[in-house]
């Protein structure tokens, strides 16, 4: 699905259809992108879920750095959230999810167990920003393709519950809610990790800010991907980028070379790698 551009009253319109739909669930599970999880995450959300039972899942850990994504978990569990990661592109994450919401709303099952309601059946939606992979999840967990439609401005909509094995039913309409916007690191991160729209940004511009990354925080990465010279390695970011236009056979089309670093980072070839680390020294026991 095409990723769209926030204006206000698409905001506005997001966060109404948002709060309808949450009326009608139990559980909120709010997909971030493991290799950005801040980044990902809606600025609002926290303050939409409210008392809902709330499970933040981590999501594209297989794009992403182990290590980092330990930390980051820890990270959100010292801030009290339940914590769940996923690779929904090839792994089934029913299992573990179930485990977590009926932990969550144990209280609420036990009362309705007490007052002989035997099958109690958890209520849940995804939500997310763009391209967090909630069409993915929600296709995992209930192992089919299933049309899956976010609640973008303009697009109407049916809601129907998809039925799990287990007693769980997730709404088949995803909130998508926005990124944040207002830091240009963070646009930058959104940009690397494909969640803003193609034409939004300056393809070298995020090649520039990915190399800078890379050397700082994984210099092993471009001599061994790229087989960059330490030389080559020693130039400023625009002198780099135009050696390796050229290393390609770019002529001096340092566009192409710029959607090549990128899509190469989108689709692992460079490694899992995490853009950002947890805000605090979260430490990393398990
Ligand atoms: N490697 C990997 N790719 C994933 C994972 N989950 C989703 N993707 C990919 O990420 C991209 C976006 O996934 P979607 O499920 O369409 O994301 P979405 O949040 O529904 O996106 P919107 O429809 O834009 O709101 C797709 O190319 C997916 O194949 C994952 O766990 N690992």
């Amino acid at each position: 699905m095409a990723t769209i551009q926030w204006f206000p009253g698409h905001m506005a319109k997001a966060r109404r259809e948002i709060q309808e739909q949450l009326k009608l669930v139990d559980l909120v599970i709010e997909i971030t992108d493991a290799r950005i999880p801040e980044s990902s995450r809606n600025p609002m959300l926290n303050e939409l879920v409210q008392q809902k039972a709330h499970l933040l899942v981590l999501n594209k850990i297989d794009l992403a750095d182990d290590k980092m994504t330990r930390a980051w978990r820890q990270y959100y569990e010292n801030e009290g959230l339940a914590v769940l990661t996923a690779d929904s592109q090839h792994k089934q994450p029913l299992e573990p999810l179930l485990k977590v919401a009926n932990e969550l709303l144990k209280d609420k099952l036990e009362r309705q167990h007490e007052r002989g309601i035997k099958s109690s059946v958890i209520r849940a939606m995804c939500i997310g920003i763009p391209n967090s992979g909630k069409s993915t999840f929600l296709n995992r967990l209930v192992g089919r393709n299933v049309a899956v439609t976010g609640n973008r401005p303009g697009v109407t909509k049916n809601q129907n519950w998809l039925k799990t094995k287990q007693n769980l039913e997730i709404l088949d309409t995803p909130g998508v809610l926005w990124p944040k916007f207002e830091d240009e690191l963070i646009g930058q991160r959104l940009a690397l990790t494909g969640a803003i729209k193609e034409g939004l940004y300056h393809v070298d511009d995020i090649a520039l800010f990915a190399l800078h990354f890379l050397k700082l925080s994984y210099p092993q990465v471009l001599p061994k991907v790229y087989g960059l010279t330490e030389a080559q390695l020693s130039l400023d970011d625009p002198d780099l980028l135009l050696a390796m236009t050229k290393k390609f056979g770019y002529r001096d089309d340092y566009e192409k070379m710029s959607t090549k670093l990128i899509l190469d980072y989108r689709k692992g070839h460079l490694g899992r790698l995490t853009l950002e680390q947890p805000p605090v020294d979260a430490e990393v026991t398990k």
